[in-house]
């Protein structure tokens, strides 16, 4: 970009939420006034990351590390039918790769073939943490003492077990799809309803729009079968409505009740997970051998011990469209400045990862909690911000009017136009896994968990631990320094 006449000016990426760390270069010409502009307009530059509780940890104990070990176990045990029902049996699993059709009966007896060995073992882990940092100062180091021990950390593998605890004929599946839409949802629930039906389920509903689908007269349940879901994944949406707000758990779970639900299957966000949370607390207080299972649907990658969450990458792929327009309108047009909103919720990645990928990017700016605060919250209680876009464009354009080199400023929106589109390829296998682990983690007898994706290995995790707090760029990340290399932006902090 440096090679770049001075009348031509950056182009600007930034995620929904508002405040800035204005960490960006500019063409060099420019920089300087580029640099003052954001210190006028980048009041707040602080690191907004929650810090996780960190247990207390008394590191001259000799059994220290033990103790850290099977605290961590305890935390991400995954709760289980048999936690509630002691005396449950299982049976043989239903689940074959060989030669299941979807309407046998099982008046035979259940499918078992002993030869066949293809399950997952119930104490299988997956290593969460990877990297043997060897010292605190290493780039990205999570350390836990000081000494930065090798501390190995293991969750529970996700896939079919040998011995499952529901019996299909005796199953009422639900799925629900909750929060704003994310490229995959139809993926994710196709996959589900074909799982489903591999296992021997015949009944398979569809909630309408959310966990509003449970109480609001007029929505009644959608039928699912491989016929209904075989196309959908073609395209974007959800098959199902999506909607924020809704009834409490209590009357969800009434409705779940009246219904004779026992597997629900719920995909959203961090809102999304806290409900199904709940509804698994409150099935589990009232004794309902019912099995909550999660996949978390974020687009903003903001869902915590994940690789990655589905519909992120199509989101990024989508959002160079936006990125290369606004590229084509600064590079035409006399002193022009592109700038592109993305959104992210507070979390940056879509922002940092699009800005990583088109190369066309000189200031990536997050987080953006800048613009004054409105009050006004959604239907499920998440903050509305002014739209920071249209507040950068008249900064800027302002800005530059008064220092004498007027500046043409075109800004791009594309916020509905990434998020409604179809899963791309990767992330279409993504919700296909994603969406075959929940029902085998809903028919192994667990509830209140998650499905995810980590160290490339697929993993069931309890839910509160991935919702404790949002996931945000760390800008002392790698990644967030790789972006800083890639788009050469200076330090306006
Ligand atoms: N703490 C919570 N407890 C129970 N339900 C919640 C909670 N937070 C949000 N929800 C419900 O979850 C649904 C989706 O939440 P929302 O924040 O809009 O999307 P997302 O799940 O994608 O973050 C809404 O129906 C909302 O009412
Ligand atoms: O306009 P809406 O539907 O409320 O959606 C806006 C929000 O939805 C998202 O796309 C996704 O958010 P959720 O994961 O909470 O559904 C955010 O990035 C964005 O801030
Ligand atoms: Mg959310």
């Amino acid at each position: 970009m440096d090679s770049l006449s001075p009348a031509i000016a950056p182009k600007i990426v930034l995620p929904a939420r508002n405040s800035y760390q204005f960490l960006g270069p500019v063409l060099p010409s420019l920089r300087p006034s580029f640099s003052r502009l954001c210190k006028k307009i980048c009041v707040h530059a602080e690191n907004t990351t929650p810090t996780p509780i960190a247990p207390a940890i008394d590191f001259s104990d000799p059994h220290w590390k033990s103790k850290f070990q099977n605290d961590f176990e305890a935390r991400f045990n995954i709760p289980h039918l048999t936690d509630i029902f002691r005396d449950t049996l299982p049976i043989p699993s239903t689940f074959c790769l060989k030669m299941r059709t979807p309407t046998e009966d099982f008046a035979d007896g259940y499918p078992s073939d002993e030869k066949w060995h293809g399950y997952i073992n119930n104490n299988d882990r997956v290593l969460l943490k990877v990297i043997r940092y060897s010292s605190p100062t290493s780039a990205g180091a999570e350390c836990i003492d000081p000494d930065c021990t090798w501390v190995e950390q293991w969750v529970h593998r996700a896939g079919p077990r040998e011995r499952i605890y529901f019996k299909p004929e005796e199953v009422k599946a639900a799925i629900v799809t909750c929060g704003g839409l994310c490229p995959g949802l139809n993926d994710v629930i196709r996959q589900i309803v074909i799982t489903l039906e591999i296992y021997g389920v015949k009944k398979i509903v569809g909630i309408p729009f959310g966990y509003r689908g449970f109480s609001e007269e007029g929505l009644s349940e959608m039928l699912l079968s491989r016929k209904v879901v075989q196309n959908v994944h073609l395209s974007g949406g959800s098959l199902l409505g999506v909607s924020r707000g809704g009834p409490n758990v209590s009357d969800i779970v009434d409705s779940m009740e009246a219904r004779g639900i026992n597997m629900l299957f719920v995909l959203g966000g961090n809102g999304t997970h806290a409900g199904a949370n709940a509804i698994h607390n409150e099935c589990r207080k009232r004794r309902l051998r019912v099995a909550v299972v999660g996949v978390p649907k974020t687009i903003d990658n903001d869902i915590l011990l994940m690789d990655k969450t589905f519909g992120f990458d199509t989101a990024v792929e989508e959002a160079q469209r936006a990125i290369n327009s606004a590229y084509i309108e600064a590079h035409s047009a006399y002193r022009g400045i592109g700038i592109v909103k993305l959104m992210g919720r507070s979390s940056g990645f879509i922002a940092m990862h699009a800005s990583l990928a088109s190369g066309q990017i000189d200031i990536c700016l997050i987080p953006e909690d800048f613009l004054q605060k409105t009050n006004a919250k959604d239907a499920s209680g998440n903050i509305v911000f002014g739209d920071i876009g249209v507040h950068l464009q008249h900064e800027t354009k302002k800005y530059f009017k008064e220092i004498g080199i007027p500046a043409d400023v075109k800004y791009i929106d594309p916020t509905y136009m990434i998020r409604a589109v179809r899963a791309n390829a990767s992330d279409g296998i993504l919700c296909t896994v994603l969406g075959q682990n929940a029902v085998h983690g809903a028919f192994a007898g667990y509830s209140g968990i998650t499905v995810g994706i980590c160290n490339t290995h697929y993993v069931y995790l309890p839910i509160p631990e991935v919702i404790s707090y949002p996931r945000v760029v760390d800008p002392n990340s790698r990644m967030w320094h790789r972006c800083l290399t890639s788009t050469r932006q200076p330090d306006f902090i």
